[in-house]
């Protein structure tokens, strides 16, 4: 017997779904909604009840209904009554009966009178623009349980601070909620469903996590679901919102499904503005209308399905947008209207005081140093926040003052945003410059540090004099030239005033820039900057356990202490980039991280003390980082015991990146165990995987998470989908080496990727081609030349690195599907793997005239070489970051070696035809 009844409820006009204005709507009818919700509750325990009706009154009247039938939770669609009807809302306030208001359009980006809705400030969630998958997602029981936490704050959710002392007893229970019930829908009032739920003696914490998995990309440990249909692949719907696939919800772990569902629930980019613009300072089109009204946070969330937004305006203290002060006034001698927070602004008195600064530090720093003017060094620290920032935010913006910031690190930050601001001479300028200052403050440092542990020798004789070329204990920069002496001590007066953690910022910055950034000349300094700071982090004891701040610290303290182990997690991740793009071994161990995981970006971004209190009272307390990371390997059973303790983006980013440092080892052990790289043990397979999983479940817990990269709370949660994927890939084969981005090299790496061995067709492979394919139709789905013409994907570094070993994957499946022995069929799974690509890249083709000798033919190599050349198109736009180019340039060249290779007219070219039949 179901454990629990849902009702769902259609208004007016949405009988005619399918019909009625398509390009808003969709094509899907309100009977396939139905039926797909039917099917897909019942598979969780769940019966659904469908009811839609034009009349306000027979909705009140079935609301009442509800209440008899010991209904525990309504899904509503309210369609126009939403902005009309307050019987409708005073009929669900009246039953007690929590709710979800769902609208398949985002009625924000409409008409004015569609802004306002009755029912969203009652309801427990609201989802809109996300198209017909905003039904499935309001049935899923992850959702309910993280809207429950949103809307009722930690008082009703998990509060049990370690995760590893949860257990069902634990659990905490929501006001009001009735014993026995397997789900709390909590009432509209607030105050937990007093609905009497049917037969269950689970908690309602395990009840809340064991229901229907969205998946950000397709289950490994599931079977790939035959009875989908990969003709529908939902590449192919129509602008604005998506359609359901044809797939089947009887399997909705498939990866067919899951891949699918992922699809439709991107939301699309919505007119010439889409989310993606909004990623990117070079490209920002300004979102503003020059006359128009409307506000910074309406056009966020024109960019996102909004579900359960905060209300904390944070947008006053949000990232700048370079264009926003030429985009909306003309000259007028009215003051302006309110002061803008723009602590990013260097004025005239900041510039004279960094100048002073810097005229004191003459002797180590490079003679050519130009301080830019004021203007300029705005501009700069603005695309600093408005880029970098939002990817990795470690300072803290709205108490950013330029001139309390070290000097070393203000250049550093400058350094960045000319590099994204494409002044490449000023960037290296600054580099060189933020480099000098802090090597120097390091080897003073450490000279003082040697003398408090080394005191014999004679005292009266100050540290510095004794501390000659000789006694350089950090190496000078290499770049280092005769006119750049070891200078006077920076501290000498102020020996105890070293800060480690604005140390560890700047070399970081240094850091980013030398791995990413477009100038040789300091592009061999990446691995060595990785050295010092790794050196410092050890000799400071940045990573040591420490007093964890309580509860009652107050918003500076708090800044301090979060600042510090943001500073540490985003070194400790880029770290792993470094693996990631080297392949060299990661030189901080995830059993050496001892922070808490950041909290959310929005108290991160909260500008001031109210603001900030008000945030933490939704935030969940914190969690140590090795006890999350130990937790993500529990097994499924103990899992879902701590499911609903979501962590924060910026927190999950850490931990996936932790998960690929761990599949990093598990591959080099297994290099040494067999003759030939078999790969890691399958039991460690399946642990991983069951890691992999539950992290997904914290992804959709984190209320800040999105499937898009223009999220008001920033591209984190985002980037680290594909890091999720690229630690799929490398979990399931051995990428590494074969791309030779160490060569920085476009032709190279894509003469190397060419060499590789074929790889033989397996289950494993497929599965991996499957996590490639599934990344590539994102691009199409929005459509390559938006993608390529903007910056969004480019900008993050994890996904262009993700293409790369995507492009590689996918390429080698089909060579090794085109390679396999004569006579062996294609098995059930290939032969939809391969229907999926050709639809997609006939989609993607039919936006795009590629500059291909070759037109696509129905045949595997064109096919192989298009997929390729559709990864090379996707990053080939204007990016920031010089490995960006590169990996675009080497797409490219791979494409042109495989047209090749398979191009010439005589070459036998095994049709797609043949192998799928
Ligand atoms: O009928 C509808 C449908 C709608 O609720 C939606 O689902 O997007 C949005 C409403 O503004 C409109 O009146």
């Amino acid at each position: 017997m179901p454990s629990h009844n849902i009702l769902l409820i259609n208004g007016p006009n949405l009988n005619l779904l399918g019909t009625r204005e398509p390009h808003i709507y969709g094509s899907t009818t309100l009977r396939q909604v139905e039926s797909a919700m039917t099917t897909r509750a019942s598979q969780n325990d769940m019966f659904i009840t469908c009811f839609q009706s034009n009349s306000e009154g027979d909705i009140v009247n079935r609301i009442h209904q509800a209440r008899e039938e010991g209904v525990a939770g309504i899904i509503i669609n309210p369609a126009a009554y939403t902005h009309t009807s307050v019987a409708i809302r005073d009929a669900l306030l009246g039953v007690g009966i929590g709710f979800v208001e769902i609208h398949l359009s985002n009625p924000h980006t409409r008409e004015k009178f569609r802004h306002r809705s009755y029912l969203s400030d009652k309801a427990n969630a609201v989802i809109c623009g996300m198209g017909v998958y905003g039904y499935f997602a309001a049935l899923d029981c992850d959702l309910l349980a993280r809207h429950t936490r949103l809307s009722h704050g930690p008082s009703v959710s998990h509060q049990v601070p370690d995760l590893a002392s949860q257990s069902h007893e634990e659990a905490p229970r929501h006001a009001g909620r009735v014993p026995n019930s397997s789900v709390d829908l909590p009432s509209a009032d607030g105050q937990g469903s007093n609905a009497a739920l049917h037969d269950s003696s689970n908690s309602s914490l395990e009840a809340a996590t064991s229901g229907p998995e969205l998946t950000l990309g397709p289950d490994p440990t599931a079977p790939i679901n035959p009875s989908a249909s990969a003709s529908h692949p939902g590449v192919s719907s129509a602008e604005g919102t998506t359609d359901i696939p044809q797939i089947s919800w009887a399997q909705p772990s498939s990866n067919f499904g899951d891949f699918a569902l992922f699809i439709d629930s991107m939301n699309m980019p919505c007119g010439s503005n889409g989310g993606l613009f909004a990623d990117h300072p070079a490209l920002a089109l300004s979102p503003h209308p020059l006359f128009g009204d409307i506000n910074e946070q309406q056009w966020h969330n024109h960019q996102q399905p909004s579900i359960a937004p905060l209300n904390i305006d944070t947008e006053s203290t949000s990232t700048p947008r370079l264009f926003d002060e030429f985009s909306s006034t003309f000259p007028s001698f009215e003051p302006p209207s309110k002061a803008k927070h723009e602590p990013w602004r260097v004025t005239q008195q900041d510039w004279e005081h960094l100048l002073g600064e810097i005229q004191t530090l003459t002797s180590i720093i490079p003679p050519d140093f130009l301080l830019p003017s004021r203007h300029t060094m705005t501009r700069y620290i603005a695309t600093y926040f408005s880029g970098f920032h939002r990817h990795l935010p470690f300072l803290h913006l709205p108490t950013f003052v330029p001139t309390k910031c070290p000097v070393e690190l203000i250049l550093a930050m400058a350094a960045v945003g000319a590099q994204s601001a494409f002044d490449n001479d000023n960037a290296v300028m600054f580099f060189r410059t933020s480099y000098a200052i802090a090597l120097e403050r390091l080897r003073n440092r450490k000279a003082q540090l040697r003398d408090r542990r080394f005191p014999t020798e004679d005292p009266s004789i100050p540290t510095t004099a004794r501390s000659g070329s000789q006694d350089r204990m950090w190496p000078g920069p290499t770049f280092s030239t005769p006119h750049m002496p070891s200078g006077p001590p920076l501290n000498q007066n102020e020996p105890d005033r070293f800060n480690p953690v604005s140390i560890a910022q700047t070399l970081l910055l240094l850091m980013a820039m030398a791995t990413w950034g477009n100038s040789k000349a300091i592009y061999n300094e990446a691995i060595g900057l990785q050295n010092i700071l790794v050196e410092l982090m050890r000799e400071e004891k940045l990573l040591e356990p420490r007093d964890h701040r309580s509860e009652h610290t107050n918003w500076a303290e708090w800044i301090r202490e979060e600042g510090f182990e943001r500073t540490v997690g985003i070194i400790f991740c880029f770290f792993i980039f470094h693996t990631i793009v080297y392949d060299t071994p990661p030189p901080i161990l995830n059993s050496e991280l001892n922070i808490n995981l950041p909290s959310l970006e929005i108290s991160w971004a909260a500008r001031t003390e109210k603001d900030w209190q008000e945030t933490r009272k939704k935030a969940e307390p914190e969690v140590a980082f090795q006890s999350c990371f130990s937790h993500l390997f529990a097994k499924e059973s103990e899992a879902n015991n701590m499911r609903p303790k979501g962590c924060s983006s910026l927190g999950g980013y850490i931990l996936i990146l932790a998960l690929i440092q761990h599949i990093y080892f598990l591959r080099e052990m297994a290099k040494r165990k067999a003759p030939f790289d078999q790969g890691p043990a399958p039991n460690d397979i399946a642990d991983v995987e069951q890691a992999l999983k539950n992290w997904q479940h914290r992804w959709y817990m984190d209320p800040e998470s999105s499937f898009g990269p223009g999220s008001p709370q920033g591209p984190i949660s985002f980037n680290a989908t594909a890091l999720l994927r690229m630690a799929y890939i490398r979990l399931t084969i051995d990428v590494g080496h074969w791309r030779a981005l160490n060569t920085h090299d476009g032709e190279e790496i894509a003469a190397s990727i060419h060499r590789s061995p074929e790889l033989e067709p397996s289950h494993k492979l497929t599965r991996a081609a499957l996590y490639s394919a599934h990344a590539l139709s994102i691009p199409v789905k929005i459509g390559v030349n938006i993608v390529a013409r903007n910056q969004a994907f480019a900008w993050s570094l994890q996904h262009s690195l993700c293409a790369l070993e995507c492009a590689f994957v996918l390429s080698k499946w089909l060579i090794a599907i085109q390679h396999r022995s004569p006579g062996v069929p294609l098995g059930e799974d290939e032969t939809r793997l391969l229907t999926y690509v050709t639809d997609m890249v006939t989609e993607a083709d039919s936006g795009y005239h590629f500059d291909s000798q070759s037109e696509l033919t129905a045949t595997l190599p064109d096919l192989c070489i298009r997929v390729v050349q559709i990864w090379a198109k996707l990053l080939s736009g204007v990016a920031v970051w010089d490995v960006v180019r590169m990996i675009g340039k080497a797409l490219g060249a791979y494409g042109r070696i495989l047209e090749q290779q398979w191009g010439k007219p005589d070459t036998a070219k095994t049709s797609l035809q043949n192998v799928m039949n």
